[in-house]
């Protein structure tokens, strides 16, 4: 048999990249990406011009497909192969990213007659706009007992599906009236690719962000019915559809989308997938106690275990949500790489620009090296990580950043090693939230882009957690788990894999050298995360609710 290939799609923020890998060992072989030419639409939609109001976040569903037309084609020239012989494809996505579809399956933002409606338009996961609904989902599900609550670590969030769906009723009920069903984009981008009229859904999606249960289902009509009788059937009419584990194959390719993306009709795809969700399998994570974390503007960590349990301020725990076979453990920090670029980018004086300049670096760079320098508790700071909120373990989006010790003699240095430290110590509250409600967490691995750019950020993660990090060799490892899920969608009679166990053991690779924790820094990271705590319970339980005074009085002048 001629060597086997699978090409991944991951569908970021502002672009989605297309790879194209080689099954026999998860070679790279060609990558490209296609900016999406509407980028996020946050300010007035396209054509009409429509002004959308503050915290909306939309994009385009063209983009989506223009991905497919340009990439897929892109990587399959580059690489010289055989299209035949590009046997799978499979996608990952941001969530909750959801449109409202007619009975074609077409967006109804595509209906000239509702392309006004900025209701009728895909509303990306970081769309803010439904918090009053999330608000109320949440009081209404606490005071009636709701079981699914503590599977959310108590709080559904105003970025996913119900919430969403219910501002769309809300604020648009004609809108809701004409969509056929609300889907996930991943969910939407397959169904253009296998041309199915049945659409199915994905067990990631619709567990963590649809609030689906394996066993349950979807919450109960009563349930529904006290947050709005309009909603009583919503699970049935407008979420219909089989939710089907990751790893199964969606359908096939048709004709007509195999001659616009150049590749052969019938190719097998994967059900949809989320982006931190298949990065688990791309660091070749598939078994339990390996706390994987996709590094960048934020952490997404993701931890595989056997059993459902409850851990305070996770994200979600959803069986088949990421490895089919466990339950799949997620929580977050919302603010990580983008704390540090708020520094770099407002905090830092002249000087440190000029001297980075100088030597021929980038700030960060020039900070990690000054920063380097010094040992776990000499700068004397200490800060609280919450510049954007907290999603982990306090669930709070009305807490903000604190830095505690500064005199006369702080260096900007110390400031940065002090925030790269606070984002440890965020994180080492959610391993210890993990560990210890029964969700072992023995060793960590990172993927994404800060591991790559900060040696010093990794270092002190080892330490603060006490915990060994393996690293990534994958620059792109959402897109390699997608196109593992693409070759488990073909199985292994066509050459590729019979199960995500299987190619995660071909294809992931870490790199060798590990970030092992230093003793002597582990012992005064662990004095300095006892302050953290008292610091975070203080601010972040109730003790003094000073942060979201300030909010309020900020609210005050601002009107
Ligand atoms: N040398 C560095 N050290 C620490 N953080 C960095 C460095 N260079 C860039 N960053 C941060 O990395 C983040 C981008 O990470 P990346 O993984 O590339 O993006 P994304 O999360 O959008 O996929 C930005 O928030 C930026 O501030
Ligand atoms: O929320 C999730 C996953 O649950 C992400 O899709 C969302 O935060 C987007 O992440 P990125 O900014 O693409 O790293």
């Amino acid at each position: 048999m001629s060597k086997k290939y699978a090409i991944g799609v991951d569908y970021g923020t502002e672009s989605g990249r297309a790879v194209l890998v080689d099954l026999s060992d998860g070679t790279e072989v060609a990558d490209h990406v296609t900016p999406y030419p509407h980028n996020v639409i946050d300010e007035k939609l396209p054509v009409s011009g429509v002004k959308l109001e503050y915290d909306w976040a939309l994009q385009h569903p063209q983009d989506y497909i223009d991905v497919l037309t340009q990439s897929v084609p892109a990587v399959v020239r580059a690489s010289g192969v055989d299209p035949a012989d590009i046997i799978g494809l499979g996608i990952d996505f941001t969530a909750c990213t959801m449109l409202p579809i007619d009975k074609a399956g077409q967006p109804l933002c595509f209906e000239p007659a509702l392309a006004a409606n900025p209701h009728s338009w895909v509303k990306l996961w970081k769309h803010h706009a439904a918090q009053d609904e999330a608000t109320l989902i949440n009081e209404i599900a606490a005071s009636r007992g709701e079981a699914f609550l503590p599977r959310y670590g108590g709080k559904i969030s105003s970025e996913w599906m119900i919430a969403k769906v219910w501002q769309i009723l809300n604020e648009a009920p004609e809108i809701y009236e004409q969509a056929d069903r609300f889907l996930e984009a991943t969910d939407w981008v397959v169904s253009q690719m296998t041309g199915q009229s049945e659409i199915v859904r994905n067990s990631c999606t619709a567990g963590y962000k649809s609030i689906w249960h394996k066993q349950d289902g979807y919450p109960s009509q009563d349930f529904f019915k006290a947050l709005d009788p309009r909603l009583v059937d919503v699970t049935e009419t407008k979420l219909r559809g089989d939710v089907v584990a990751l790893g199964t194959k969606a359908g096939e390719l048709t004709a007509a989308m195999a001659e616009r993306m150049g590749l052969v009709a019938g190719t097998a795809i994967a059900v949809g997938n989320v982006d931190a969700h298949a990065a688990v399998p791309g660091v070749g994570v598939v078994t339990p106690g390996k706390l994987v974390m996709a590094m960048g503007t934020s952490i997404c960590h993701m931890l595989l275990g056997t059993e459902e349990k409850e851990v305070e301020g996770m994200c979600g725990v959803v069986e088949d949500g990421i490895i089919p076979g466990y339950l799949g453990y997620e929580a977050g920090q919302s603010a990580v790489g983008d704390i540090f670029a708020w520094y770099v980018e407002q905090g830092v004086p002249a000087y440190v620009e000029k001297a980075a300049a100088e030597e021929g670096i980038n700030v960060h760079e020039w900070l990690e090296r000054r920063a380097s320098a010094y040992k776990p508790g000499e700068t004397g700071l200490l800060a609280l990580d919450w510049w954007n909120g907290n999603r982990s373990v306090l669930v709070d989006t009305e807490l903000n950043g604190l830095i505690l010790g500064y005199s006369l003699l702080t260096k900007p240095e110390e400031i940065y090693r002090t925030l790269l430290e606070a984002t440890a110590f965020g994180t080492r509250k959610i391993v210890d939230a993990f560990h210890s409600n029964g969700v072992e967490v023995e060793e960590l691995y990172a993927c994404g882009g800060l591991p790559q750019k900060n040696h010093l950020l990794m270092q002190i993660y080892a330490d603060v957690t006490n915990r060994e990090i393996k690293i990534a060799d994958s620059k792109q490892t959402p897109a390699l788990g997608a196109a593992m899920f693409g070759a488990v969608a073909a199985g292994a009679d066509k050459g590729g894999y019979d199960s995500i166990v299987d190619a995660a053991k071909q294809m992931a690779r870490v790199r060798k050298e590990t970030f092992k924790p230093i003793a002597e820094n582990v012992a005064v990271y662990e004095k300095l995360y006892q302050e953290y705590s008292k610091l975070h319970d203080y601010f972040g339980r109730g003790d003094n609710d000073v942060m979201k005074r300030l909010r309020s009085i900020r609210e005050e002048a601002r009107q």
